[in-house]
C-alpha cells in the first residue's frame, strides 16, 4: 500500500520544546487522527509538512516527494485547514474564493458551490463577519473543493457545534469512498476520532508515543479497576497510569492478555477510550 505521507527523523527546537525524532506515515485510502494534549507539537508538525516553518532535521515526503523542493506541486494536491488560515477581513467569500482558487489546477466551482450550501454560507458576506465556526467552514469549503487527494487538517472541528461537528465526520467519511484519498486530522477532541480514524499517533511532549491501527490499540490498552489490596510496587510498575482514591483504584495498562492472566477475575478489565489512554499517559503516576 502507497504512503501518501512519511515522516522520519524530524526535529525542531523551540527554547522551551522540542519536536524530538518524529516519524510516522499514512497510507491512500485511511485516515489518521493526530492526537496530544495542548502544546504536544501536533501544530509544530503541521506546519513542518506544510513547510510553512523550517525543520532542523529529518526528512517529510509527501505523494513519495520531498516537501520542499517540490512544495509547489504537493500544496496542489493538498487540501489544508486551520483556524490561521489567512483571508483579507474586508472581502467578501465571494472575492476571496477568487484570489484563491486560481492558485488550484483542479479547481471545482460546482463542489465549491455545493458545499457553501450545505455550510449555509453566503457568499455576499464579508470574512471579517464569520463566527469562528463559521470560518472553519469556509476554510473546509475551500479545503475540499480542488480534488485534494491528501486533506490536513490542524483542530478542524474547534469551534464547531455538536451538530455540524458530527456533519463533518459524515463529510470525511464519505470522502474517504475514494481510496486514494487520504486525511490527517489533528485534535484533543479525541471522541471524534473514535468514530472515524483508521490510525491513531498519539504525540505527547514533542515525542511519539506510539503510530497505530486504532484497532490494534484497542486490542492492546486496557482500563483495570480494582481494590486497592491488589495494588504492590510491582503490580504498580505494570500500568501507564493509575488513579487512586480510598475505596480503589483504576489504571491504564498495555499487553492486555498479561494483565488478565496477572489479576484472573479479582479486578474488572475494560476498554479504554482515547481520551483514557491519552489522559492517564500524560498524567502518569500521580494521585488524582
Ligand atoms: N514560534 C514559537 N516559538 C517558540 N515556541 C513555540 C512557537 N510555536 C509553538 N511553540 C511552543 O511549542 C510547543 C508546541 O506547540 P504546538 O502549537 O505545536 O502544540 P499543539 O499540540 O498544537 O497544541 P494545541 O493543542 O494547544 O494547539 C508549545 O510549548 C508552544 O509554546
Amino acid at each position: 500500500m502507497e504512503n501518501i505521507l512519511e515522516i522520519q527523523n524530524l526535529s525542531k527546537s523551540y527554547k522551551q520544546f522540542q519536536l524530538k525524532d518524529i516519524f510516522f506515515h499514512l497510507k491512500k485510502g485511511f485516515i489518521m487522527g493526530f492526537i496530544g494534549p495542548n502544546g504536544a507539537g501536533k501544530t509544530t508538525t503541521i506546519k513542518l509538512i506544510m513547510n510553512l516553518l523550517k525543520k532542523d532535521a529529518g526528512a517529510i515526503n509527501v505523494f513519495g516527494l520531498d516537501h520542499i523542493s517540490h512544495e509547489q506541486a504537493i500544496k496542489n494536491r493538498i487540501g489544508f485547514v486551520y483556524d490561521e488560515n489567512f483571508f483579507y477581513e474586508d472581502l467578501t467569500l465571494q472575492e476571496m474564493k477568487k484570489i484563491i482558487s486560481p492558485f488550484y489546477a483542479n479547481w471545482d466551482e460546482e463542489i465549491f458551490q455545493h458545499y457553501i450550501h450545505v455550510f449555509q454560507l453566503s457568499l455576499k458576506h464579508k470574512i471579517k463577519t464569520l463566527s469562528k465556526g463559521m470560518r472553519m467552514k469556509y476554510s473546509l469549503a475551500l479545503a475540499l473543493s480542488h480534488h485534494a487527494e491528501l486533506i490536513v487538517m490542524d483542530e478542524p472541528t474547534s469551534g464547531l457545534d455538536p451538530v455540524f461537528r458530527s456533519e463533518l465526520l459524515d463529510i470525511l467519511a464519505e470522502l474517504m469512498q475514494d481510496e486514494n484519498k487520504a486525511i490527517l486530522f489533528s485534535t484533543h477532541i479525541t471522541t471524534d476520532l473514535d468514530k472515524i480514524a483508521d490510525y491513531i499517533t498519539f504525540i505527547h511532549d514533542g515525542e511519539i508515543i506510539f503510530s497505530e491501527e486504532k484497532d490494534t490499540i484497542f486490542e492492546e490498552y486496557c482500563i483495570v479497576k480494582g481494590g486497592k489490596d491488589l495494588l504492590d510496587q510491582d503490580i504498580r510498575k505494570c500500568f501507564i497510569g493509575i488513579r487512586e482514591n480510598q475505596f480503589g483504584f483504576e489504571a491504564l495498562g498495555k499487553n492486555r492478555d498479561k494483565i488478565r492472566s496477572l489479576f484472573k477475575d479479582h479486578a474488572m478489565i475494560e476498554r479504554p477510550s482515547l481520551e483514557d489512554i491519552m489522559l492517564y499517559t500524560v498524567r502518569g503516576h500521580h494521585h488524582v
